[in-house]
């Protein structure tokens, strides 16, 4: 597995065609200059403590850097978490990562496991970057990005150990898209997903999610939606972890950086205010 394929098939509706060129415009120094501090190149968010002695004096003309290192971090360590659920994973299993990004999930997964991973993306730019990325770390051989549809992945059926979306999930309907991941995992397989979801026990999605939905073109489906479609489609929640107060110290670092995209306060508030959850769950196929 060593080459990108270059058959990318049309978008299959007009919106994935919107988000195709989202991503394939996107180059927020946000992302970039994270990704650029170990080549591993994330379009998620951070979690856990900020680590103020790491991070220094504000005063220090090394500040900056320390600041981006440490966002940095705590993505890498969201991953991490992810990747703790998937369970037990051998050599020669294969993973995918579903809205795979710029890879740096992937990467990190096999790593971490030795195994092949498979990723999918809208964004011909994105999978260009993340196959870059796995020949020039060597890996390309078991890592690798191809642009489809994460409703119609080119997998066989049963063929995937485990699977996962990493704040992907809310530019699809879950319904379709669980049915997609039951289809690709081996009956006793593992499903993950790290996403931000609007909270039931508020109502209705705040204005603060719909600012969010405006400012990435996407759809924040609601907790309850996510559990609805995951026992629906042979999903079974193994482990429901409240991130949220984990992911805050992450906003509250990023909102005083000079990488700030504008989106900050509108993260902040509603975590604050109960409207939104970010959520990891963890499922058994079954
Ligand atoms: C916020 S980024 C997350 C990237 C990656 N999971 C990470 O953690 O760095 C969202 C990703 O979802 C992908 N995506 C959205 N809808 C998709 C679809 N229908 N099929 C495949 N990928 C999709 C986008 O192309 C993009 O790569
Ligand atoms: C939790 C939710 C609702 C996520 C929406 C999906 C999304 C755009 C994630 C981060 O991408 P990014 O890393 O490209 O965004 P940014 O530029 O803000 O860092
Ligand atoms: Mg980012």
């Amino acid at each position: 597995m060593t080459s990108t394929s270059v058959f990318i098939p049309a978008p299959a509706t007009p919106y994935q065609g919107d988000i195709a060129r989202y991503w394939d415009h996107e180059a927020r120094p946000v992302n970039l200059r994270l990704g650029d501090v170990d080549g591993l190149y994330h379009h998620h968010y951070g979690i856990g403590d900020v680590d103020h002695a790491a991070l220094g004096d504000p005063g220090d003309s090394t500040y900056e850097n320390r600041l981006i290192a440490e966002l940095h971090r705590l993505e890498s360590a969201q991953a991490e978490l992810l990747l703790d659920h998937l369970g037990p994973i051998g050599r020669g299993d294969t993973l995918v990562d579903a809205g795979c990004g710029r890879g740096g999930s992937m990467v990190m997964a096999h790593q971490r496991f030795g195994c092949t991973v498979e990723g999918v993306t809208l964004s011909a730019k994105q999978a260009d970057f993340a196959n870059r990325r796995a020949r020039e770390l060597g890996v390309a051989d078991h890592v690798r990005a191809r642009v489809r549809n994460m409703l119609d992945m080119p997998f066989e059926t049963g063929q995937a150990a485990a699977s996962w979306n990493n704040e992907s999930s809310m530019y699809v309907d879950l319904h379709d898209l669980f049915a997609e991941h039951a289809r690709v995992l081996t009956v006793g397989g593992r499903y993950v997903t790290i996403t931000g979801c609007w909270n039931p026990r508020y109502g209705q999605p705040s204005k603060w999610v719909s600012q969010i939905n405006a400012h990435f073109e996407c759809n924040i489906h609601s907790r309850r939606e996510y559990l609805r479609a995951m026992a629906d489609n042979r999903l079974v929640p193994q482990a429901v972890i409240d991130l949220t107060a984990a992911t805050l110290p992450y906003w509250e670092l990023r909102a005083t950086s000079s990488l700030v995209t504008g989106i900050e306060d509108a993260f902040i508030r509603s975590y604050k205010d109960g409207s939104f959850q970010y959520l990891l769950i963890a499922a058994d196929r079954v």
